[in-house]
């Protein structure tokens, strides 16, 4: 029997349902077995990872979040690209197989798939039912409605209207899919590293947080703090109404006696910037084959990547966690089970990311992005807390930004 790890950030339910696939891996067969680690945060996992490869420890399979993607795939030698992992190891592969907003997050300019889709997000938007009806409201399609109606509504009826969660990657990254905003130079950064510049100091999204910041002063949005789960809570408890958070939070939810009904819709937009709302793109994680492994591993490697992809493996994983269906035959399949009649809002993420596309909506690669989202998280936590105001925040994240970049550009040569 070969055995191999598999380090990943998946805390709580999460964490229970990778463990129930691992089982059902070993116990589909009996050449292999996996043993899954949590190893914390997604930011913990990565940096473990990078310094266990550093020891020539390294796991054979490593989460990798989207923030870290253009980071691992820009380490040679550290990873092998998925795509020849399993055609070496006799495992059908065609990338059309992906939907379309997951198949090139985590390729290579040349379209080559290098980390393996696994946990696939959209951020959406949450709502309490049962807050909305006894304002009187229905969930805004667009950022005027929310602060005209929506939000003065819901402050009557006793509730904060709006909290979210991470800032960089709903109000930022998402913001820019979802308005066909470019995000950064050199095509989102995917065109090459030399001379990438981040895009993030424009009056739309500036716009947004001078916004965001009048809507705390009215009482319609609260701020918690950076943490994963800091703003999710809040809403659970049913003060606040409407939460943004990620699709991968609605198996969590509803397993939870919240004592209200939620559901769940698109992210609203600003109408003053885009009539023509795009698609979202792709959050969560993939997994990465660590180099330096024996082939027998590598094959271990494939045959559970291989049973990841199954439509079933897939279709249970969505069903238990809210990611998305990666391929279009689990989407299928959890269509023909009627699993979206019993669960509508279980839809909205990957409905979301199958919106119209536009130029800018299919992902981001820069490289260093984690310590970029670093710079954000500090300088959105100075807006929220009036300790800077919006201008120069941007102004510090696109410097600091463009020094990381041009950094990581150095790396690269
Ligand atoms: O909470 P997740 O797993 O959907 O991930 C959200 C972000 O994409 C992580 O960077």
């Amino acid at each position: 029997e070969t055995e191999i790890t598999f380090w990943h950030a998946m805390g709580g339910a999460l964490g229970e349902t990778v463990n129930a696939i691992a089982e059902d891996f070993n116990a589909s067969q009996s050449e292999y077995k996996l043993t899954p680690v949590f190893k914390g945060t997604y930011e913990e996992t990565l940096t473990a990872g990078i310094a266990a490869f550093r020891a020539g420890e390294q796991p054979n399979i490593l989460q990798v979040f989207d923030a870290g993607a253009a980071t691992v795939i820009g380490a040679k030698g550290a990873t092998v690209p998925v795509q020849d992992l399993l055609q070496a190891n006799g495992v059908d592969f065609d990338i059309n197989d992906y939907i379309s907003g997951v198949r090139y997050f985590y390729a290579d300019s040349d379209g080559k798939m290098i980390g393996m889709p696994f946990n696939s997000s959209s951020p959406v938007m949450y709502y309490n039912v049962d807050a909305l009806e006894a304002a009187g409201v229905t969930p805004p399609k667009t950022w005027e409605e929310f602060q005209s109606v929506t939000a003065p509504a819901l402050k009557d009826a006793g509730y904060t209207a709006l909290a979210q969660s991470h800032l960089p990657w709903i109000f930022t990254e998402n913001f820019m899919s979802r308005h066909n905003l470019p995000f950064a130079t050199n095509n989102n950064g995917y065109d090459g590293v030399e001379g990438t510049k981040i895009l993030v100091n424009n009056d739309a999204i500036k716009n947004h947080f001078k916004a965001v910041q009048q809507w705390q002063q009215d009482g319609h949005f609260e701020w918690f703090g950076t943490g994963w789960g800091d703003n999710q809570t809040p809403f659970e408890e049913g003060k606040v109404a409407i939460w943004l958070g990620s699709s991968g939070s609605f198996g969590g939810l509803s397993q939870k006696d919240l004592g209200f009904d939620f559901s769940a819709t698109y992210l609203p937009y600003w109408e003053a910037v885009t009539t023509e709302p795009k698609q979202t793109f792709i959050g969560g994680a993939s997994l990465f084959a660590m180099a330096g492994k024996s082939d027998a591993e590598n094959e271990a490697t494939a045959a559970f990547f291989e049973f990841l992809t199954k439509a079933e493996t897939q279709f249970f994983w969505h069903k238990e966690t809210g990611y998305v269906p990666v391929t279009t035959a689990a989407y299928d399949l959890a269509k023909a089970e009627g699993y979206y009649d019993e669960a509508p809002a279980a839809e909205v993420g990957i409905q979301q990311l199958s919106l119209p596309a536009g130029d800018n909506t299919k992902g981001y690669r820069m490289g260093f992005y984690v310590q970029i989202r670093d710079v954000m998280n500090r300088e959105f936590g100075r807006i929220l807390t009036g300790e800077t105001d919006v201008d120069t925040a941007f102004g510090k994240i696109e410097d600091e930004a463009n020094a990381l970049l041009a950094r990581f550009a150095k790396t690269q040569n």
